[in-house]
């Protein structure tokens, strides 16, 4: 006769069942995107945010985020068991099954939707319902194994956040959010890129034409640092329209000339670990920036 689980052998299967979940929705990324959603929300109304809509829009938006990270690991599990950084994620592993990963992909994004929806409004609900569409089924299932500019088109997928959250609290598109997706857009080719260069072995291992694979290094070393440039002239595009003042001026133009140093590095030294850092630099370039849009928005816009 088989023994009955005690409750101290439950516990644990719980919490990394749990932890496995929340692994698939991609958290750090997700992270850093609400941060641009919330700058959105911040950026589209001169005094306070109402609380309502800003409360749901980004727990609407972090849902559907979350479940096109979980589509994104349910559709490349079979190449993410192949290579060193994506082995260990809970499909190859066999902590969730393909099955449960579906259900809880479709449940989060369904609820997501009704939530952005009932409680935000119809726009925002339907323009996070295309990002969606556009990484998981687009990039994810499509672009990804077929062109090298996989990125550079998919990227927009990713860029939307701060429209999200402009429209949650105005319901209208305005032309101030599209700048700021225009600088997440040509953020993503460098980010990703310097990525894509540390491991273009595992790309190239399991046929996925990421622009190191397909053009080689030293062109995406070339393509990182075109990119850093056109980045920089993205970020002044919110001065130029008399979107934000000069603290925004003052802190974006010292990041972009630090990313642009580092990529300027990556393409002019050969130190293998030049990569990676210019990787992480785009991170904290990004989280920075959206700080810095929020410190000029209301300590200079509305003085
Ligand atoms: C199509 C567009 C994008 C691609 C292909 C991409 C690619 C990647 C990849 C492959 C990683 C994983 C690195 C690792 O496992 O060590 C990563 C990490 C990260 N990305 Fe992106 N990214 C994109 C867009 C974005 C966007 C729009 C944001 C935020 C607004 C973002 C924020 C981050 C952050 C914060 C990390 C670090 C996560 C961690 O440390 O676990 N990415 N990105
Ligand atoms: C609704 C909405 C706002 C959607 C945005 C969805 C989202 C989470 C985009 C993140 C972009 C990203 C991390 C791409 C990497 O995918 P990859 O497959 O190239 O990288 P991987 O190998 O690490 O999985």
């Amino acid at each position: 006769m088989t023994k009955p689980l005690t409750i101290s052998q439950v516990q644990p299967k719980l919490t990394l069942q749990w932890r496995a979940y929340f692994e698939m929705t991609k958290p750090k990324v997700v992270a850093l995107m609400l941060l641009t959603v919330l700058v959105g929300m911040c950026l589209s109304v001169p005094g306070i945010v109402p609380l309502q809509p800003l409360v749901a829009g980004m727990a609407g938006i972090a849902m559907m985020a979350g479940a096109a990270a979980a589509f994104n690991h349910l559709i490349d599990r079979k190449i993410d068991g192949l290579m060193a950084r994506t082995y260990n994620r809970p499909l190859p592993k066999g902590k969730i099954s393909t099955t449960k990963a579906a259900a809880f992909a479709v449940s989060l994004g369904a609820l997501g939707f009704v939530v952005l929806y009932a409680l935000v409004n119809p726009l925002t609900a339907w323009l996070t319902f295309a990002s969606l569409i556009g990484y998981a089924l687009v990039y994810t299932a499509y672009l990804k194994r077929a062109t090298s500019q996989n990125i550079v088109i998919g990227g927009l997928a990713g860029a939307m956040p701060p429209l999200l959250g402009w429209t949650a609290i105005t319901n209208e598109m305005h032309s101030y959010a599209l700048l700021l997706v225009i600088i997440i857009f040509t953020w993503t080719p460098p980010h990703f890129w310097a990525l894509a260069i540390h491991r273009r072995k595992e790309y190239a291992k399991v046929d996925i034409p990421m622009l190191p694979v397909t053009h080689g290094v030293e062109f995406t070393k070339t393509c990182i640092l075109l990119y850093t440039i056109l980045l920089a002239i993205a970020c002044l595009l919110p001065v130029l329209v008399g979107m934000c003042g000069p603290i925004y001026l003052v802190g974006s133009t010292l990041l972009s000339c630090g990313f642009i140093y580092k990529a300027w590095q990556l393409k002019f030294h050969d130190y293998p670990e030049l990569s990676m850092q210019v990787f992480k630099f785009s991170i904290y370039h990004l989280m920075v920036l959206f700080i810095v849009l929020l410190v000029d928005h209301y300590f200079w816009v509305n003085t």
